[in-house]
């Protein structure tokens, strides 16, 4: 027989085995990926539901209806009919961020990349064994005892902002309308920058310096209803190599300008910072005992050093892990100009909006907080203890109530590092009719966790789980409920080896303020009664209804607490 046409004969054997298997490989792994979980039919091929569900009127709009259509687990389709696994479901939730063995699911790449144009080479872009030797550092900056610690700087930012509001005030019985947004942004913005630098970056006293300039509107200008276009570009972004994809988006996008012009300005500000507290920690003027050295940055500084060199950050990674800091902490908004946003402070602004509409649960917090007061004068101490802030159970109702109700990130997004099987709480009906436990999980799966649709479940928090009601923490059935987060067994913090390091110093920090505030002021709705809704922006951002071009709107009406004003605001 003719050897070219045996060798060919051969090669066309080969390549139909190749050919099977890897036609073999792909239905399996079609079969195994959630392929028939129901989900809302497509709008569009091009760009799935991604479109409708970025510029939903409000967050969770779309959620509530998926989630009362399809149970607690669907799929939806993002871009070029790329499937995307959504889950409410706690036990899944659980499953995917579990501890064991750690790194079963990673962020994604368009959210790992933006974290990279935000704050560079941080603990958000890192994933697996590098995640971890980040982690491991930062760890002991943010642990309970140092965060306890900050309790004074918090104080002090909130007292400092009672005396602004007093001094606006002057002869007035109230304040109509205050939009308390920009300034809860800036009294979180001075307290991260004292806690994290210590420097004084002067937000509330509306110095403008450089840093306060680069982060004001950030998440507003680079994150909210991004363009079909960059939508369809980030789709592509898992299929792009890692150094091509850096020198990519330092295209002439305006979004990611934005985003890099911002972190130049902090990056330039960390590097000096540390350099300067790296030098003192040579000369030994910066020790534990000294109060200076009690700042994130120093401590990060003092970990890095006394860590075993296999282990340790560099400057670069040092700079970018106090950029995450900062824009996890605070982000600046102002009234002047369309806003951006944060954490903390978007908390607090959901908080008092709520307050606002119910006066006698805010009635309650001051009873409490007056007779709290009473105690540690009758001790003699000058200001509330963490002990204290932890004892005062209406305003901790208050604070986990608000983060169920309003989870600032209300959305966790990840991608299967391998293939899997996700258990289900409550059981969903497939496509097929089938009503399945589980869902299997191939290698590559993106999944969306709803931390907004699981701390909304009527099943594990009561009937009125979609409206304000903090009493709800005093009377529910811990039994219903499946032991996860790191607060409350919320989703808001996010879970296991990626839960959220900042929730004790934030969960703190909205302590302090909310006490001080309350004690200080009644909040109520101002006359013009605007409707306020939840616009996504990848944090939840507030604004008044047909005023979008505002930016963050929370109007309220402030009118000062009857009685003897605290020494300190005069
Ligand atoms: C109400 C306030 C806050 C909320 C709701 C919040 C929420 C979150 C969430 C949901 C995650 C996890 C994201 C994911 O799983 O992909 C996260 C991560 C993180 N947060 Fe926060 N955060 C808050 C405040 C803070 C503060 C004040 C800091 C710093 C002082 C901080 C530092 C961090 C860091 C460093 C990570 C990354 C953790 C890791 O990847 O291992 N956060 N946050």
């Amino acid at each position: 027989m003719d050897p070219i046409k045996i060798r060919s004969g051969v090669s066309c054997v080969i390549l139909a085995i190749i050919l099977y298997t890897a036609w073999h490989k792909y239905k399996r792994r079609r079969a195994r990926s959630c392929e028939h979980i129901r989900g809302p039919p497509s709008p569009s091929y091009i760009v799935g539901h991604i479109v409708e569900l970025t510029r939903q009127g409000e967050v969770g709009d779309l959620e509530y209806q998926w989630m009362s259509e399809f149970g607690w687990a669907w799929k939806i389709k993002h871009c070029l009919g790329r499937d995307v696994l959504f889950l409410a479901d706690p036990k899944a939730s659980t499953n995917i961020h579990r501890l064991v063995s750690g790194y079963n699911y990673s962020r994604t790449t368009d959210s790992k990349f933006i974290s990279w144009l935000l704050m560079g080479e941080s603990i958000l872009f890192a994933d697996h064994s590098e995640h971890a030797r980040i982690r491991r550092t930062m760890d002991p900056a943010l642990s309970s005892a140092r965060v306890r610690a900050f309790l004074p700087i918090f104080q002090r930012s909130a007292k400092k902002l009672c005396g602004k509001w007093r001094k606006e005030l002057g002869d007035r019985p109230s304040l109509p309308s205050v939009n308390v947004a920009p300034w809860f942004s800036r009294l979180t913005l001075d307290a991260i920058c004292e806690a994290g630098f210590d420097f004084n970056c002067g937000a509330l006293d509306d110095d403008m310096n450089e840093f306060v300039r680069v982060y004001k509107n950030m998440f507003q200008d680079s994150m909210m209803h991004p363009t079909t276009g960059s939508l369809l570009f980030r789709h592509f972004w898992p299929y792009i190599p890692d150094s091509a994809l850096r020198a990519l988006v330092r295209l002439p996008i305006k979004q990611f300008q934005r985003m890099q012009h911002a972190l130049r300005t902090i990056n330039g500000l960390s590097g000096r910072l540390i350099e300067h507290r790296k030098a003192r920690e040579r000369m030994g003027l910066d020790s534990e005992e000294t109060e200076r050295s009690k700042d994130l940055m120093s401590i990060l500084v003092r970990a890095n050093t006394s860590e075993n060199p296999k282990y340790r950050l560099t400057d670069n990674e040092m700079i970018a892990q106090m950029a995450t800091f900062l824009l996890a902490g605070a982000c600046v908004r102002d009234s002047r100009d369309p806003d951006g946003h944060e954490t903390s402070a978007g908390t607090l602004d959901w908080l008092f909006w709520e307050l606002a509409k119910d006066d006698n649960y805010q009635r309650k917090m001051r009873e409490e907080i007056a007779a709290a007061r009473g105690a540690v004068m009758g001790r003699g101490d000058a200001d509330f203890s963490v002990a204290d802030l932890e004892s005062m159970v209406y305003v901790n109702a208050g604070i986990k109530e608000i983060m169920r109700l309003h989870p600032i990130v209300y959305l966790l997004v990840r991608v299967a590092d391998k293939d899997d099987v996700i258990p289900l709480s409550r059981p969903v009906t497939t496509t097929t009719g089938e009503i399945v436990n589980e869902i299997p999980i191939a290698k590559g799966q993106h999944i969306s966790i709803s931390s907004w649709g699981y701390n909304r479940l009527p099943e594990v928090w009561g009937e009125d789980a979609h409206s304000w009601n903090p009493s709800r923490f005093f009377t529910m059935d811990k039994e219903k409920q499946i032991n996860l987060g790191v607060f409350a067994n919320l989703l808001t913090f996010g879970g296991g080896n990626k839960a959220c390091l900042g929730w004790r110093f934030s969960v703190l920090e909205i302590q302090a303020v909310v006490v001080e505030l309350i004690e200080n002021f009644e909040f109520t709705l101002p006359d013009e009664r605007p409707e306020i809704q939840r616009v996504p922006a990848g944090v939840t951002i507030p604004m008044i209804k047909n005023k979008w071009t505002l930016g963050s709107q929370m109007p309220l009406r402030i009118t000062p607490v009857k009685g003897e004003v605290p020494s300190q605001l005069i």
